[in-house]
């Protein structure tokens, strides 16, 4: 795979960092999460798919001691703690890329390395909101609202992360160096959102929250409820496909306002909505599939794995334990990430086969273990 034989020390986090760590297990890193002792943390990591476990107690000296003589068979860190936190225990990037100059050492946190907020508690929806990006999303006449905690956690903090962790690992198969990567949730939420900076001139954000051509304020670019109480995506913004969404309505293009008649939206979205009521979803799909309508069901996470389409493309895969997840994205031809088909690691499942790889004496290992500086939790053998 794409990433193989990359070594990854990922310190446990909350959300944001454990999808870096499975995004890069995925294309086949080897990650290890490092996690607080299993007595005093409880495993809120649901993204661990193929990761493995090491408790360590890093406040304590031989546990920071640990994990900087594992950092110097690392590739990268990932770290996950408000600024300042690694610095404290001894663990800062100085520190640990003094010792291990090709390290590629990762910040993933919630408003960067500096500025005043650098110290501050948040989470996704505080980084969206400073980021610009959730003023633009909510329905007219509604305060605005963060889609779960996809745009800043996942998609500007672990996808972002991920994306730069890679681009500094490729970047040192030039250099030789490692280096800090600073992502900050607040920046890649909006640096994702640039298309909403560059496009204020194009007359597409000219109006009020919810009544622009993207943020549901178009009719032919909305979700409509069914006869069964489901609900069709519309997305038919050019003509030639606006056309063909009017003729699955079966209305006449001829007697309806122009497409782009602003003040007549609201009117427009009234008419479609009562004519997506009088039929069930399944039939909207026979009408609408196949054409260019750009017309879809909205699926829930128990549909999509069945729909025709994904599964043509394998699209959601199943574990061992018959757990339905999205297959790895994006679909590389040669070398396509696999997924371990495992279960999620215990905390300090691998304690001790972690620290032999990274050349710790069995001595050595039973004295941090003995000090209470390591866990070992192995799982019960299924008699
Ligand atoms: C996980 C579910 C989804 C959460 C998503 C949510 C919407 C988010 O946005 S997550 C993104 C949060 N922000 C960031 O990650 C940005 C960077 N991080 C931070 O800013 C901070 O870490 C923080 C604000 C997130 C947390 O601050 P905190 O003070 O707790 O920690 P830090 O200052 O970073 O310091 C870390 C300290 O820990 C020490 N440490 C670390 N590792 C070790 C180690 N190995 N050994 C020893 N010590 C270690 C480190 O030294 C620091 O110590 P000091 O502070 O002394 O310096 C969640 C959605 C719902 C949640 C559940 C719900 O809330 C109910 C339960 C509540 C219960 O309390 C916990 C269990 C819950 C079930 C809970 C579980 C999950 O959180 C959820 C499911």
């Amino acid at each position: 795979m794409a990433l193989s034989g990359v070594r990854v020390l990922e310190l446990a986090g909350l959300a944001p960092s454990p999808l870096c760590g499975m995004i890069l297990a995925d294309f086949g890193a080897q990650v290890v999460r490092v996690d607080r002792s299993p007595r005093s943390a409880m495993n809120t990591d649901v993204q661990g798919r193929g990761k493995r476990s090491l408790a360590i107690d890093l406040k304590r000296g031989p546990g920071a001691a640990a994990l900087r003589r594992l950092c110097l068979r690392a590739d990268v860190l990932v770290e996950p703690f408000r600024h300042g936190v690694m610095e404290k225990l001894g663990l800062g990037p100085k520190v640990l890329l003094q010792e291990n100059p090709k390290l590629i050492y990762a910040r993933l946190t919630g408003f960067g390395q500096s500025g005043r907020y650098a110290k501050s508690a948040g989470h996704d929806i505080n980084y969206l909101a400073l980021s610009g990006v959730l003023s633009k999303l909510g329905r007219k006449d509604e305060n605005p609202y963060a889609p779960v905690n996809l745009l800043a956690d996942f998609a500007g903090g672990g996808v972002m992360c991920a994306m730069g962790i890679i681009m500094a690992l490729y970047e040192r198969t030039k250099s030789g160096k490692g280096q800090v990567v600073d992502a900050s949730m607040v920046e890649g939420a909006a640096y994702l959102s640039s298309f909403l900076w560059k496009s204020q001139n194009l007359g597409l954000w000219n109006r009020f929250r919810g009544e622009n051509l993207l943020d549901s304020g178009a009719p032919f670019y909305e979700t409509y409820k069914t006869l069964d109480g489901k609900f069709m995506a519309v997305g038919a913004i050019e003509p030639q496909f606006y056309e063909q969404l009017v003729k699955g309505l079966e209305l006449d293009l001829d007697k309806l306002p122009s497409q782009l008649s602003f003040s007549d939206w609201p009117e427009m979205k009234k008419k479609f909505a009562a004519i997506f009521s009088k039929k069930t979803q399944a039939e909207w799909c026979r009408i609408f599939d196949g054409t260019d309508a750009c017309v879809t069901p909205v699926l829930s996470l128990d549909e999509v794995a069945l729909h025709q389409h994904n599964k043509e493309r394998g699209s959601f895969i199943k574990n061992d334990q018959e757990e339905i997840s999205p297959r790895p994205s994006p679909l590389l031809s040669r070398t396509p990430a696999t997924p371990s088909p495992r279960r999620d690691p215990f905390i300090g499942e691998h304690t001790e086969e972690i620290l032999l790889e990274f050349g710790f004496t069995k001595e050595e290992i039973a004295k941090l273990h003995s000090e209470k500086v390591i866990e070992f939790n192995k799982p019960k053998a299924n008699l």
